[in-house]
């Protein structure tokens, strides 16, 4: 696999392949991608492209684990080596998680009586982070997100679309993994919140991290993919 001048693969995927069955349809297979073959490297962002329905969520999904992978194989480097998430373990997906792989999906996953605040401090307070310095850096991200700071002590379940993607968009953004997934990080916020978030992702490629996402905006998509991929080309 060519490595890219930006730097070395964080993410290999090679001849992923997936189909849904559709059991109340009679265990009727619906094919969806094969072959999709593509890399991350250090210091650069990817946008999956191509229309509703070809796939790319369900990519973003299998590398995170919540897809099972049919056929094929992702690699994700892991402390000097690749990991395979292709039918890895449970215990092996979470540590991955946990130090290697961010994913901001679509909507937030609400949990209850937890407040904003420490539903974004989680990811770090995981690594080790102590309570008072992960609080403060999600004060800051969340100032940054202008999410009203009377919101910070609330559960997110009654907030908007837009102040929950705010938090989810924190979430995501606050851990140190090298690889981060975004789904739609932009889908509904206003311009505002949109560039905010193109710089954090900008502020993620000059750490060097690596980012694989889906932008339907595409001026977001503009600002900060460095290629596209396009998934129509894998579909099954
Ligand atoms: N859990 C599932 N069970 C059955 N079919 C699914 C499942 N998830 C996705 N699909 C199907 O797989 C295909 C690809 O869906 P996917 O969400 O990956 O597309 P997408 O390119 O991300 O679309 P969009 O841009 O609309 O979000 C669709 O036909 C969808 O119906």
């Amino acid at each position: 696999m060519p490595t890219s001048a930006t730097g070395v693969p964080l993410l290999i995927v090679e001849n992923l392949g997936k189909s849904f069955t559709l059991h109340l349809q009679g265990g009727l297979s619906l094919p969806v991608v094969s072959a999709v073959s593509f890399a991350v490297h250090a210091g650069e962002c990817v946008a999956l492209g191509g229309p509703s329905g070809a796939g790319k969520s369900s990519i973003l999904k299998m590398v995170y684990g919540n897809y099972r992978i049919d056929a094929g194989s992702v690699q994700v480097a892991d402390a000097g080596a690749m990991a395979e998430i292709a039918g890895a373990e449970p215990r092996l997906m979470l540590r991955l998680r946990r130090a290697r792989i961010g994913y901001v999906s679509q909507f937030l996953r609400v949990i209850p009586r937890v407040p904003a605040l420490d539903v974004v401090a989680a990811p770090l307070r995981a690594e080790g982070v102590a309570a008072d310095a992960a609080r403060a850096r999600a004060s800051a991200l969340l100032a940054r997100l202008n999410l009203p700071e009377r919101l910070w002590g609330l559960p997110p379940a009654t907030f908007s679309g837009g102040e929950q993607q705010r938090v989810n968009v924190a979430r995501g953004f606050i851990g140190s993994q090298p690889l981060l997934l975004l789904d739609e990080p932009t889908a509904s916020l206003d311009a505002a919140n949109r560039a905010v978030v193109i710089d954090l992702i900008a502020e993620k490629k000059a750490q060097g991290c690596g980012l694989l996402g889906i932008f339907h905006d595409g001026e977001t998509r503009e600002a900060v993919a460095d290629r596209v991929v396009d998934v129509t080309r894998f579909s099954a």
